[in-house]
Formats: C-alpha cells, sequence, structure tokens
C-alpha cells in the first residue's frame, strides 16, 4: 500500500533540526580523529603519545554517541533545565566507556560539543547572520549555563582535571565554557578562518586551528602527563610553529609532523585542544561553511 505518512509519523522541524545538528557533531567527532599530523594525538595514521587507543576506538566512540548531541539540541531549544542536560551527558559519557571497554576517548566532547549542540538548538535558524558571526555568537550563548557548569559536580572525583586544579590552580573544560569559550572565539576559529579564507581545505584549516589552541591553552591532559613545564615546551612549539606560519607555509605538513614527533618523544598528549579542534569543526559544519560528508576509515 501507498500514500502519504500520517503527519504524526513524519519528523518535525525540530527533530529535523536536532538531526541535522546530531549529524554534524559526530562528523566533527570523526574529522577531528581523521587531521594529520595532530601533536601527540591519535589520527587515521598512528596513534600519537597512546598505547590503548588507536583511530578505531575513536570511531567506535563516536558511534556511541550519535543521537545525544541530537537530544541536547531539543533540550536546548525546549529550554529545559540545565540539570536535564547533565543527566543527558552522563548518559552519553557511559554509553562511550562502554563502547571502549573504559577508554576516555570523549569525554571533554561530550561536554563542550555538548554544550554547543544545545546553544545551537536553543539558537534556531537566524535569517540574516554570517556563519563566522554565528559561530562567536554560538559559543558565547554557552555562557548562559556558566553559574551552572561551575557549580555542578563533576561526573567523577578526582578526575584528570581535578587533580590539576588541586596541584596548579588550572582551570579546564568547565571555565572555557563557563565563559564561552574565548579560546575558541579568539584563537581557535580566527586560525580556522585564515586558512579556509584563503582557499584552505577544511583539514589544513582544522590544523591551523588544533595549533592556535595549543599555542594558548591551560590544557589539563598536558599538565596531568607531564607538568607545567611540559605545558610550556608544548605551548612554546606550538608558537613557533604558527610564527614560521603554520599551515600557510610551503613546508607547514612536514613542520607539523616534525612537531608531532616531537610530542610523541615526549609522551604529551594535547587533549583538551583535540575537543576544541572537533568544536571548530562542528561550528563549520553547522554554519553551513563545510558539508559533513562521509569519509572512508582505514
Ligand atoms: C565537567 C566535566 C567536564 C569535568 O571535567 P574535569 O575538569 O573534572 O576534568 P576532566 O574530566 O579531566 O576533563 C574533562 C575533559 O576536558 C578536556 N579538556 C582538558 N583540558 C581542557 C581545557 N583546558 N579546555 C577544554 N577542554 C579540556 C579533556 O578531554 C580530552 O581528553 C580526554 C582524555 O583525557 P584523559 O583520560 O585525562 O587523558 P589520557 O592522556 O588519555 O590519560 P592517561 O593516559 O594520561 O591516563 C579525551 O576524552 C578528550 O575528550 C578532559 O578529559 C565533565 O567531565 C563532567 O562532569 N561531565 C559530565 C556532564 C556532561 O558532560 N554534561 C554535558 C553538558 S551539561
Ligand atoms: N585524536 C585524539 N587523540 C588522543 N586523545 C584525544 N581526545 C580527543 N581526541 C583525541
Amino acid at each position: 500500500m501507498t500514500g502519504a505518512l500520517p503527519a504524526s509519523a513524519l519528523p518535525s522541524p525540530l527533530e529535523e533540526a536536532a538531526a541535522g545538528i546530531d549529524r554534524c557533531a559526530v562528523w566533527a567527532l570523526e574529522m577531528e580523529v581523521r587531521l594529520f599530523p595532530k601533536a601527540g594525538l591519535v589520527s587515521f595514521v598512528d596513534t600519537g603519545s597512546h598505547d590503548d587507543m588507536d583511530a578505531g576506538t575513536f570511531r567506535r566512540s563516536a558511534a556511541a554517541l550519535k543521537g545525544y548531541f541530537g537530544r541536547m539540541a531539543e533540550a536546548g531549544a525546549r529550554g529545559a533545565p540545565f540539570a536535564e542536560m547533565k543527566s543527558l551527558g552522563m548518559a552519553a559519557e557511559a554509553r562511550m566507556f562502554a563502547a571502549t571497554g573504559g577508554i576516555n576517548t570523549h569525554r571533554g566532547a561530550v561536554f563542550s560539543l555538548g554544550l554547543l549542540a544545545a546553544a545551537t538548538g536553543r539558537q534556531g535558524t537566524p535569517a540574516t547572520d554570517s556563519a563566522v558571526a554565528r559561530s562567536r555568537d554560538l559559543c558565547r550563548a554557552v555562557a548562559l549555563w556558566g553559574p551552572d557548569i561551575l557549580a555542578a559536580r563533576p561526573s567523577v572525583d578526582a578526575s584528570h582535571g581535578a587533580q590539576v586544579r588541586a596541584r596548579y590552580g588550572a582551570a579546564g573544560a568547565r571555565e572555557q565554557a563557563a565563559a564561552g569559550f574565548p579560546v575558541l572565539r579568539n584563537h581557535a576559529l580566527p586560525a580556522f578562518d585564515a586558512v579556509f579564507d584563503r582557499g584552505g581545505d577544511v583539514e589544513r584549516a582544522g590544523l591551523q586551528a588544533f595549533y592556535a589552541t595549543i599555542a594558548v591553552l591551560e590544557d589539563n591532559n598536558l599538565l596531568h602527563r607531564a607538568g607545567p613545564d611540559g605545558l610550556a615546551f608544548a605551548q612554546g612549539a606550538a608558537r613557533d610553529f604558527l610564527a614560521r606560519g603554520g599551515m600557510l607555509a610551503a613546508d607547514g605538513y612536514g613542520r607539523a609532523r616534525a612537531l608531532h614527533e616531537a610530542f610523541v618523544a615526549r609522551r604529551l598528549s594535547p587533549g583538551g585542544a583535540a575537543d576544541l579542534v572537533a568544536a571548530v569543526l562542528f561550528l563549520a559544519a553547522v554554519t553551513g561553511r563545510v558539508p559533513p560528508r562521509t569519509f572512508a576509515w582505514p
């Protein structure tokens, strides 16, 4: 039998928008893994400074998170209380750990991209803003939940973030989100735009955003593994890379590869910067600058 579906069986405009936001977020997580050379991190090419995970671990993790970002977008659109969003985040985190056998692949991304997805749902589709302005607005919109973010108890006690906060007074994922992602707005997004607007592809632009993020972020993963000296080494190396033209230089890929090797030699893993690059990619996709096309995995 053929015929039109009853109206109740069709996705509502909100469900369709949420599904689109979800697709952009999952694509961003996958695209982040694909980028190479990302100093110290897992990619399609190698496992960087990690011996407990590879690209396949990240693929399973991203697949397990499908649907979560759409639910966060719907929650944002409904003006749901922060506690509801937090419990969506905790449930997503549990699915991630089940899919990876307990390995922390995307905890920071569940948090940061989850909040950006909620802000995107809340904002709806503005008629006029440019994609660049809209990306910044979405970052700032997360600060609306700032007091709740700072007041919420973390999902685990004695997380690596909590340890470096106690030991070095370091800020982390919560402080970034509560302040409307200043590192994204002032460093990562402008770096992406600088390459993308000159005709660079999404990989090159994403890598530039990654190094611009390392140069300034108080990355808890770097601090946890290597202390203030490790963080200073990573930031200095990224600044030097950018001062030499970064991914806009003719030998940008070669220099990035040398940085990757230097980070691996020191077991440095800038996981906080990885999440913020995924956020840049999400914002590029959700504002229509980059199509979230599927690609082949190795
Ligand atoms: C509120 C939470 C985010 C609590 O976070 P907390 O500060 O307690 O600490 P962590 O759990 O350690 O940090 C969260 C993750 O955020 C990323 N991150 C680190 N520094 C920054 C930064 N400056 N800015 C932004 N983001 C940052 C980082 O995620 C990445 O690293 C992960 C791997 O980490 P780890 O296991 O420590 O590292 P390894 O090197 O692999 O370990 P070893 O081999 O050395 O042992 C990887 O997952 C990346 O994503 C931090 O891990 C929050 O966790 C919380 O409460 N969440 C639940 C609620 C929620 O999500 N709600 C949704 C919205 S309301
Ligand atoms: N590609 C990656 N490698 C290592 N840790 C990460 N955390 C998030 N993305 C990562």
